[in-house]
C-alpha cells in the first residue's frame, strides 16, 4: 500500500475522471441538449474541460459557449432538465472504468479502510453507475454534488464523511483528478492524492500541489507489503 495510506482509516475517492472515464456519455447528453435547442454542438474535447463543478455548471458552460453569452435562468433551467433526461437514458453506454479502479478499491476495502465516494455529480446518478461497474459494495458512503449544502471545492462533504465515521481529518485521504478535489482535501485537512489523467479544465494536476502525485490508481498500491486485514498496517 502507498506509504502515506498506511494507518489511514478513511479514503475518499472522486468519481468522474478518477474511477471512471465518463466524459463520452456526458458529452453525448450535452450534445443532445444543445441539439434540442438547435444550437451549435460542442466536441467531446470541449466537454472534457467543462466537467468538474457539477452538472448545472456543465450545462451553463455549454450554453455560454453556444450562445456566446450567459443563458437566461429559464433557458438554463429547461436545458438542465433536458440534460438530466438525456444522461439518465444512457449513463453507462460509453463510460469506462480506469485501469486498476476495481482492484484498488477491493484491496483497500480488504485492508479494512473505510471508503467513501465524494463526487460533484448529481447523487441520483451514483448508484446506477457504481452498480453497472460492480463497485457499489466497496463504498460505505456516497455523496453527490447535491447531497449537502455545498460541494467540492468546499470541504463540507469531506468533513461530513470524516465526522460520520468518527475519523480525524489527519487520518483521511482524498484521491482525485481535479483542482476541486485537491482544494477540498487541503481545506479539510486530508492527505491529498492527485491523478494526472482525468478532467482538470486543461490544467496539470501538479499545479494544485497535491501531497502525493500519482501516475495511476495502481500507484496507491505500491506493494502488497504492509497490507493488513485490520486496516492498521
Ligand atoms: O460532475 C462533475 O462535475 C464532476 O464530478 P466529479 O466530482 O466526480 O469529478
Ligand atoms: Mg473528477
Amino acid at each position: 500500500m502507498h506509504s502515506k495510506l498506511k494507518g489511514k482509516r478513511l479514503v475518499a475517492f472522486d468519481l468522474d475522471g478518477t474511477l471512471i472515464d465518463s466524459v463520452p456519455d456526458l458529452a453525448v447528453a450535452v450534445q443532445k441538449t444543445l441539439e434540442d435547442q438547435r444550437l451549435a454542438v460542442p466536441q467531446e474535447a470541449h466537454v472534457r474541460d467543462w466537467v468538474g463543478n457539477g452538472a448545472p455548471v456543465l450545462v451553463e458552460r455549454a450554453l455560454t459557449w453556444a450562445l456566446n453569452e450567459s443563458p437566461s435562468e429559464e433557458m438554463q433551467a429547461g436545458c438542465y432538465r433536458g440534460f438530466l433526461d438525456h444522461y439518465a437514458n444512457a449513463p453507462n453506454r460509453l463510460t469506462q472504468l480506469y485501469p486498476g479502479a476495481a482492484e484498488v478499491l477491493s484491496m483497500l476495502k480488504d485492508a479494512g479502510l473505510t471508503l467513501v465516494l465524494i463526487t460533484n455529480k448529481p447523487e441520483d446518478f451514483i448508484a446506477p453507475i457504481l452498480e453497472h461497474f460492480g463497485l457499489a459494495s466497496y463504498f460505505d458512503l456516497c455523496l453527490g454534488g447535491d447531497s449537502l449544502a455545498r460541494k467540492k471545492p468546499d470541504p463540507l462533504p469531506l468533513l461530513h464523511a470524516a465526522e460520520h465515521f468518527s475519523v480525524s481529518a489527519g487520518a483521511c485521504a482524498m484521491v482525485g483528478d481535479s483542482r476541486h478535489d485537491i482544494a477540498a482535501g487541503k481545506a479539510a485537512g486530508f492527505t491529498t492524492f492527485g491523478l494526472p489523467y482525468g478532467y482538470n479544465h486543461g490544467e496539470p494536476i501538479s499545479d494544485s500541489h497535491p501531497d502525493v502525485l500519482l501516475d495511476s490508481l495502481n500507484d496507491l498500491i505500491s506493494s502488497t507489503t504492509g497490507f493488513s486485514t485490520t486496516g492498521t498496517a
